[in-house]
């Protein structure tokens, strides 16, 4: 089943703001759906839009093949959320968050049983969760997102405020979902996490999905190249490996050789021309980032900017825990 479609989505804020322009989106049952942009891109925007908490100008959203706007709350049933900056509730333990949770979508999970697979210690579970430090509350909303083994989970900045532990954890959490077919939109400003944990990403840019494809494709479509540094046994005179196509660059230091390709084809070609020449004795290959990719698509340095909060706080944690806002 499709976890998550979107037709010509659409949304305007007034006269002036196209905060999401026509976006067609697909997210599949038991892939890692990466969700990029710079700041003001629409991501929130579109995120609101999937869990029904803003209405679309024009076009449609589906969830796990519901209408959001008809049937928003059996979809809330069946999905996990984990918003950015949630914030917990006062007086309430970590645990009886998870506990509430779990009373809310009628699942029959172990509270403690999910907070230890984020990681959060038993005694710790039991202590007021508005004391918990930015990582602790995390693990916390993990928890509460996994509630009800959903066939769908949001996961909006999740590795933000998790310490290494915790974002390996947070990794194979992934993975161990997605092994039961449960799909992830994954949102994040960090790449280096986006690039390790995500089947396909789409970027969107000024409300606009300027890229939709796995990294891997996105990479040879841009021919954004990659570098083949070889240790050679002795660099063979003449070494003219820039007669080979798709070689940018070549240089030498000591017997180390490296090659500036423009593409994925001609890294192996490169190796071997430098393997018909002499012996390869270590070699290493360095492809483009994802920060250079999405630089290509966005014209934007970096992803990791100072995000602004525009989503609807309270309807999102009530969300997150299953139920209605108020
Ligand atoms: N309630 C609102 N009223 C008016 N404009 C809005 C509203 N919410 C968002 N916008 C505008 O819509 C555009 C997209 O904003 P959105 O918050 O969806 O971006 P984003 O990609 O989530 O950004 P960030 O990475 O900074 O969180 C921006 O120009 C923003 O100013």
């Amino acid at each position: 089943m499709t976890a998550i479609q979107t037709d010509a989505l659409t949304k305007r804020f007034g006269e002036d703001v196209l905060a999401v322009d026509g976006l067609d989106l697909e997210v599949r049952e038991g892939e890692v759906f990466g969700f990029l942009g710079p700041n003001g891109a629409g991501k929130s925007t579109t995120i609101n839009m999937i869990l029904g908490f803003l209405q679309p100008t024009s076009g449609s959203v589906s969830v796990l093949g519901m209408d959001v706007t008809r049937e928003s709350l059996a979809i809330r049933q069946r999905i996990g959320l984990l918003p950015e900056g949630y914030e917990p509730y006062e007086n309430l333990t970590g645990r009886e968050h998870v506990q509430s949770a779990i009373h809310a979508k009628a699942a029959d999970d172990d509270p403690d049983e999910l907070l230890e697979r984020v990681g959060l210690a038993p005694d710790d579970a039991r202590r007021a969760a508005s004391e918990y430090s930015t990582g602790m509350a995390k693990r916390m909303s993990l928890a509460v997102a996994l509630v009800g083994e959903p066939e769908l989970i949001i996961l909006d900045e999740p590795s933000t405020g998790l310490d290494p532990d915790g974002v390996a954890l947070l990794r194979s959490i992934i993975q161990e979902e997605t092994e039961r077919g449960a799909a992830i939109f994954f949102c994040s400003h960090i790449l280096e996490e986006v690039e390790k944990v995500c089947d396909r990403v789409g970027i969107l840019n000024q409300g606009e999905l300027v890229a939709l494809d796995t990294i891997d494709n996105l990479r040879s479509e841009l021919q954004t190249g990659a570098t083949v540094s070889a240790q050679l046994d002795a660099v063979p005179e003449p070494l003219d490996v820039a007669s080979v196509d798709g070689v940018r660059t070549a240089s030498v230091t000591d017997s180390t050789v490296d090659v500036e390709v423009s593409s994925s084809a001609a890294k192996m070609d490169a190796l071997r021309y430098l393997d018909d020449r002499a012996t390869v004795e270590d070699v290493r290959i360095d492809d483009a980032s994802l920060e250079a990719l999405f630089d290509e698509y966005t014209g934007h340095g970096s992803a990791n900017e100072t995000t602004t909060e525009s989503a609807p706080a309270a309807e999102q944690r009530a969300a997150a825990d299953g139920g209605e806002s108020a």
